[in-house]
């Protein structure tokens, strides 16, 4: 599979502090990457950085062959990168179907795409955003990523504050995008296990620095590799 993703040597952080040290980290089209470790160690700032909103002190990005290191966020946007903000950020004021063809490029995912793989925004199609319940907001949040039609996908906790029922379901969602539609992802999730199922390869981050890379179906079958860095409650 040719390389899609391919990081260098990447340190970067916000103002004078230093979060990354030289992360170094290759995606091959169509995987999928579970991004782990203990709460601050860097996780989102490496997402952010990807997306170039953080400042970098070495290193390089590299998305299908395009050197990204200096671009800007739009630029990035623009050449590929698809983002699921921890936050959502979807627009309250639009409707489910208006808040994804605002950001509609052309490609193999639209609207109808959309409503197939999550059934419940179809039934929602013409709510509001901030009529929404946390779970569909998230389903939205992923829909709108999805109608850029983006080559890479960064997902940050998707399933953060959600019930239990739900997580199930943005889980099996995540499991079709990546096992059956093969979107290149990279997904921050604490549910560590569970993410394990779904994605081909695994990274962990301490302190800023990869301290495990591994293949996600390895990790399963020893999970004292994951134990030792993120603690027997959060591996399981
Ligand atoms: N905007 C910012 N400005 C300055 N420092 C920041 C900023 N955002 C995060 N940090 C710091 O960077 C470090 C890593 O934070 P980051 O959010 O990347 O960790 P994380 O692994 O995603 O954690 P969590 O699981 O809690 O979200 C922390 O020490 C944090 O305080």
């Amino acid at each position: 599979m040719p390389e899609l993703l391919k990081i260098e040597k990447l340190s970067a952080g916000y103002g004078e502090a230093q979060v990354l040290f030289d992360i170094d980290l290759a995606l091959a089209e169509g995987q999928s990457l579970a991004l782990l470790g203990r709460n601050g160690v860097g996780k989102t700032t490496l997402v952010n950085s990807i997306i170039g909103v953080t400042r970098r002190r070495g290193g390089r990005i590299v998305l299908a062959g395009r050197d990204l290191t200096a671009a800007s966020p739009e630029q990035r946007a623009h050449a590929g990168i698809g983002w699921v903000p921890q936050e959502r950020n979807i627009f309250k004021s639009l409707t489910v179907l208006e808040n994804l063809t605002a950001v509609a490029r052309p490609g193999p995912w639209d609207a109808a795409r959309v409503f197939g793989m999550f059934p419940r925004l179809a039934e929602r199609k013409t709510n509001l955003g901030n009529q929404l319940s946390g779970g569909e907001q998230q389903m939205l949040a992923i829909g709108r990523a999805l109608m850029i039609n983006p080559k890479l996908l960064l997902l940050d906790e998707p399933t953060e504050g959600l019930a239990p029922i739900i997580v199930e379901e943005l889980l099996k969602a995540l499991k079709a995008l990546f096992r059956e539609e093969g979107l290149s992802a990279i997904v921050i999730e604490q549910h560590a296990r569970k993410i394990l199922e779904l994605t081909d390869e695994t990274i962990v981050l301490e302190r800023g620095r990869v301290v495990l890379a591994e293949r996600s179906a390895t990790l399963i079958a020893e999970p004292e590799r994951l134990e030792h860095h993120l603690g027997l409650a959060a591996a399981a």
